[in-house]
């Protein structure tokens, strides 16, 4: 664990409401320093600046995080005139796939603010308020695209050996991704591609955190005040552009045994890891048709009440639902040993979990799907597939192509 910005000893951490029309758009007032988003719907929360921050790696990723955060709030002098989750001091976090290679981050930033309904606030860390007007606008990025790890053939035939091992039986799913690289002459400001995808993708959780920006549909877990949710994909079919073929394709994708069986595997690990912190849940039945500009998705939305809040945070219950069978498989734990032995490249932090969480432990965790890391000039982009024995590598290659469309297009809009 490393702690990258140590603080004094104590920290003076102020909620103070704001006019719900004090600040136009959340991205359109965050400047360049560091900046940190978890928006949906406009609504959400933003930052910027280092109050304290932390990295940590392996399996103790998840716990060594929460510490810290632990220690960070008994070290917080708190003025909060809000009281709303996501007031007060909070962490934004993003965590490696993988227990080993990737590093996982937790900050605290300097400057907060969020809006909720017909709530806002700004929260200040050792600062003071800072002038909310809009910033410069980001600059647009010239970005050109390459291979990953791997290109499309040699990926299909990674596709078709994992399938070759579920048919003779060593596993039931796994999910495989694949990464693109782009390429621009300067370094990418993560602002413009967040700006794109929340107006693009207004239904998905736009976030940023530390190089890693992505808008994804897939809420790993949720919890406020005793009340824990979590909306499970899996199972996906592109989108036509064509609103009546659309509709029929839902349709065929409700239907398709393949698609209800690589989804069953996923709610079933949500629901199994959800289990022991609540004292009753709602599983729906059947999934419902999640529609999104790229993609359709089987979903279900998960429903419980916790009966640990008080010594269980939204970032340990995070923990002990990663990977979901959603980016992993089932059986999880030969999953995720394929994925090291034959997916052939590092995640990173993509399909890690990707949030915030808050001095009472509440927050939203999604998973890092529909997401790029951002180094400097270059940019990594990642798409996954489930795979089952009755998946095909031509679909497989088709629909992770999909996926590469919302941060693609963000890089590319001018
Ligand atoms: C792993 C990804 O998607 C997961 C989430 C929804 C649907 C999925 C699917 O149908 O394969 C994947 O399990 C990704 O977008 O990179």
């Amino acid at each position: 664990m490393t702690t990258e910005k140590t603080t004094g000893e104590h920290l003076v951490v102020r909620t103070t409401p704001l006019a719900p029309d004090a600040v136009d758009s959340l991205l359109s007032v965050v400047p360049a320093d560091n900046p940190v988003s978890w928006i949906r719907n406009g609504e959400g929360i933003v930052g910027w600046g280092v109050a304290a921050a932390v990295r940590t790696s392996g399996s103790t990723r998840f716990s060594d995080a929460a510490k810290w955060w632990t220690e960070i709030v008994a070290r917080s002098e708190v003025t909060n005139e809000v009281n709303e989750p996501g007031t007060g001091p909070v962490a934004f976090g993003s965590f490696a796939f993988a227990d080993d290679p990737g590093d996982s981050v937790l900050v605290l930033p300097r400057i907060i603010v969020g809006r909720r309904g017909n709530l806002a606030w700004i929260t200040t860390v050792d600062s003071e308020i800072p002038d909310l007007a809009p910033t410069d606008a980001p600059r647009a990025p010239v970005v050109t695209f390459g291979d990953g790890a791997r290109n499309g053939d040699e990926w299909m035939s990674v596709v078709a050996d994992a399938v070759t091992r579920i048919n003779r039986g060593d596993l039931e799913k796994v999910v495989l991704a694949r990464d693109l690289i782009a390429t621009s002459d300067e370094d990418v400001d993560a602002r413009w591609p967040l700006r794109q995808l929340s107006t693009t993708y207004p239904t998905c959780w736009t976030f940023h955190v530390d190089g890693l920006v992505g808008a994804t549909p897939e809420m790993l877990v949720r919890r406020e005040r005793g009340l824990v949710t979590s909306r499970v994909l899996a199972g996906t079919i592109r989108r036509t552009g064509d609103d009546e073929r659309d509709l029929a394709l839902a349709a065929t994708l409700a239907r398709s045994s393949k698609d209800l069986e690589e989804h069953e595997y996923a709610v079933r690990s949500v629901a199994e890891a959800l289990e022991p912190h609540c004292s009753s849940m709602n599983v729906p039945e059947a999934p419902f048709v999640l529609h999104l500009p790229n993609v359709m998705h089987l979903a279900t939305d998960v429903a419980g009440v916790v009966h640990d809040a008080a010594s269980v945070s939204s970032l340990d219950l995070a923990a002990a639902l990663h990977p979901s069978a959603a980016v992993g498989g089932t059986p999880t734990e030969t999953a995720t040993e394929l994925i090291t032995a034959i997916e052939g490249m590092d995640r990173g932090r993509y399909a890690g979990p990707v949030g915030w969480l808050d001095a009472a432990g509440d927050g939203e965790w999604g998973i890092a799907l529909r997401s790029a890391h951002i180094s400097g000039p270059t940019v990594r982009l990642f798409a996954g597939c489930g795979i089952v024995g009755s998946s095909d590598p031509e679909a497989e290659l088709a629909e992770s192509q999909a996926k590469f469309i919302p941060v693609r297009d963000a890089l590319t809009a001018s």
